[in-house]
């Protein structure tokens, strides 16, 4: 058994911290990022826009901080899981041996996304530990609640002026681990729309054919958007198993709740059904909103957009020089072959994309089966530690942009 090293500990301690929804522990979460600042000799920041969601923010000063500084975020929650279906206990991070000799750390958030918060960490520390200097102030970025729409987290935070102060000037945020030797990152994402549709109608005997039901207005409805989630599926079906790189060209339509009666024999005076739209940002928002408004009306229905958007920036990389450059020479130091792709997801990076600061998410982990969100969730232990050099390097570069 190969000795486990500090900063694969360290990642552990962090895995180990129950930062889950719907009760994420925040509180020991930032004790933790407190004491990893102190040793790594980092200045830090909390902001609680509201109460009991701090945003936590380490910085390791530059010898110039009137220039733009340069932003790593994170998020430190993560999502709910179903132990029982866990082969390792979701809280406890082990790490295990595999029969090819690799080490997996198995965790709820070890790909989704505290290996990059710890790579984050660990970066940093061997940056002060060599005593490196570098001109622009480095700001790591700890976000609650990502996972529930940030709308207590970076949401809000980076509209006021704790965040302007920061004058970030380029950030490097979320991506997804690769399945193969590829590396790719993000300029731009599908944007989540959450739509409840309702539908009322008559009610009575469940033995009689009662007229304009509610389930008769939502129907047609749901099975227009399932035939459009089919007709954008067909899109990119042709890619075959890279299809996952193109799922963020076309939107996606999920109907993930739909709830109505309350006994089998009285006819439902109401039906619900929720769809996780992700719109991809090759098509304007706005009409595809109107366009779901328009569905509502013709068949009788509400319709409430849950989190109106507004705007989807994209970054433009040619227009985020200097840092573009530095960006791209350190993919190329590391052996990356990097590709652009649409995040099929949302994240943070949308919040400080529409503060004007240009984004680019990113994850150096290759080789990995996708997991987040899904049962037994791990890293394999030798990406995460590839990554740290990875991150340091990408720090300094753009540090010194
Ligand atoms: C729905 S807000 C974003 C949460 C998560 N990152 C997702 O894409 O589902
Ligand atoms: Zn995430
Ligand atoms: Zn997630």
């Amino acid at each position: 058994m190969a000795e486990e090293t500090a900063p694969v500990s360290r990642f552990r301690e962090y895995l180990q911290i129950k930062t889950v929804h719907p009760e994420p522990d925040y509180d020991s979460c930032t004790k933790f990022l407190l004491k990893q600042a102190e040793e790594i000799g980092l200045e830090h920041q909390i902001h609680e826009c509201v109460k009991g969601k701090p945003v936590v923010i380490l910085t390791s000063k530059g010898t110039d901080s009137s220039e733009k500084s340069v932003l790593f975020n994170s998020h430190t929650d993560v999502v709910p899981v179903f132990e029982e279906k866990w082969n390792y206990p979701p809280f406890e991070a082990q790490r295990v041996k595999m029969e090819d000799g690799e080490y997996r750390i198995y965790a709820r958030g070890s790909q989704d996304m505290k290996v990059t918060g710890s790579m984050y960490l660990e970066a940093i520390r061997e940056i002060k530990k060599s005593n490196i200097q570098h001109k622009r102030d480095i700001h790591l970025i700890f976000g609650p609640d990502e996972e529930i729409y940030s709308t207590d987290g970076l949401d809000v935070f980076t509209k006021t002026p704790e965040f302007a102060k920061l004058n970030g000037g380029f950030d490097i945020d979320e991506g997804a681990p690769s399945f193969n030797d590829e590396t790719w990152y993000f300029t731009s994402e599908r944007i989540t729309c959450p739509v409840t549709f309702t539908a009322t109608g008559k009610t009575g005997h469940g033995s009689q054919f009662i007229e304009d039901t509610a389930a008769e207005k939502i129907l047609p409805i749901v099975n227009e958007l399932l035939q459009l989630r089919q007709t954008n599926l067909d899109k990119i079906k042709h890619h075959g198993p890279l299809m996952i790189l193109h799922q963020g060209e076309v939107t996606s339509a999920n109907l993930t709740m739909l709830s109505g009666g309350k006994q089998p024999n009285v006819v439902p005076a109401t039906y619900e059904a929720t769809f996780d739209f992700r719109v991809t940002p090759n098509i304007d928002y706005g009409e595809f909103i109107q366009y779901l408004k328009d569905l509502a009306a013709r068949n009788g229905c509400t319709v409430v957009i849950k989190k109106p958007a507004g705007s989807n920036p994209v970054t433009n990389l040619s227009e985020a020089e200097p840092f573009t450059t530095s960006f791209h020479k350190v993919l190329k130091k590391h052996n990356k072959k990097a590709h652009e792709i649409i995040m099929p997801a949302a994240t943070d990076a949308r919040f400080i994309r529409r503060a004007g600061i240009p984004a680019v998410g990113i994850n150096p982990l290759n080789f990995h089966k996708l997991l987040a969100h899904d049962h037994n969730e791990y890293i394999v232990e030798s990406e995460f530690l590839k990554g740290i050099p990875f991150y340091q390097d990408m720090m300094i570069e753009l540090a010194n942009a």
